[in-house]
């Protein structure tokens, strides 16, 4: 009898970055080029925010959020447009929630930092996304988020921190904004970005991984610059064979 087959291990492709710096729509283009998929951390930190809101759960407090994780259930396309849904379990059945839009809130983003702050809720969504990665069946994912070059994929082949700088970030956060200025814009993103900052450093690049600037690059020549490093690393690895 023929031995089962195992699905070789998804190449990873591990992009983490400051808010605004366009690690997502980046990531997604780059991912489609590669005919990877595409796993944005930042929205299953987002998705809890708002179950926490919507369950009235105290986001400060970390049992209060690990209880709230053990009702939460979370699902996201890997490819294709991002689709984002939630199941809560309120001692009967499950809900289901289809939150892609409302996780962008601008009333969620000010909130996320206060649950993605917890040592344990971040342990607990970090082995979500090592098996959604795992369990996907795809070739290769991009992974994007924080923490993901140096927690959670740190021997990922493929290891990018994106930048940009404060006024470009804010100045690309504000085109989708309406009704915010960009003074505001980039209040709240720096903000948020020294909450966040103060759990995982995701401004300096770890050793070994890539930086990509891209306040110089418009939207083409960052996927280019992703894709590009990508095919070297796996050229390399063919030769290696
Ligand atoms: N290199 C770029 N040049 C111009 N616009 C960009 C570039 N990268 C991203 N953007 C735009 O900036 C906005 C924010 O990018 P996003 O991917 O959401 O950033 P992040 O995920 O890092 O917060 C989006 O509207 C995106 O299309
Ligand atoms: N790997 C990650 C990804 C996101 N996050 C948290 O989730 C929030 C939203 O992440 P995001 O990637 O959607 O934010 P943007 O950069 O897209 O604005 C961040 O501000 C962090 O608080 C995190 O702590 N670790």
């Amino acid at each position: 009898m023929d031995a089962p087959t195992v699905a070789a291990a998804p190449i990873l492709v591990a992009i983490d970055g400051p808010a605004g710096s366009g690690k997502s729509s980046v990531s997604r283009a780059s991912a489609a080029r590669l005919g990877f998929g595409i796993l944005d951390t930042g929205a299953a930190y987002r998705a809890l925010a708002w179950a926490a809101r919507e369950t009235g759960s105290d986001l400060d407090d970390e049992a209060a959020v690990l209880a709230l994780l053990d009702s939460w259930r979370y699902s996201s396309t890997l490819i294709g447009d991002q689709r984002i849904g939630v199941l809560l379990h309120d001692g009967q059945s499950y809900r289901t929630y289809d939150v892609t839009a409302a996780i962008r809130d601008h009333a969620v983003s000010g909130q996320v930092s206060r649950v993605s702050k917890h040592p344990g809720v971040r342990e607990r969504l970090n082995r979500m996304f090592r098996e959604i990665v795992a369990d996907s069946g795809l070739p290769g994912v991009v992974i994007e988020g924080r923490d993901i070059t140096t927690v959670v994929a740190p021997d990922a082949p493929v290891r990018i921190l994106m930048t940009a700088s404060p006024e470009v970030r804010a100045q690309r956060r504000a085109g989708e904004l309406e009704g915010l200025s960009h003074e505001q814009v980039l209040a709240d993103i720096a903000a948020r970005d020294a909450k966040d900052a103060l759990v995982v450093d995701f401004m300096t690049p770890a050793p070994g991984v890539t930086l990509v600037d891209t306040s110089e690059l418009d939207f083409e020549q960052s996927v280019q610059a992703v894709v590009d490093i990508v095919r070297a690393v796996q050229g390399a690895a063919e030769e290696g064979k």
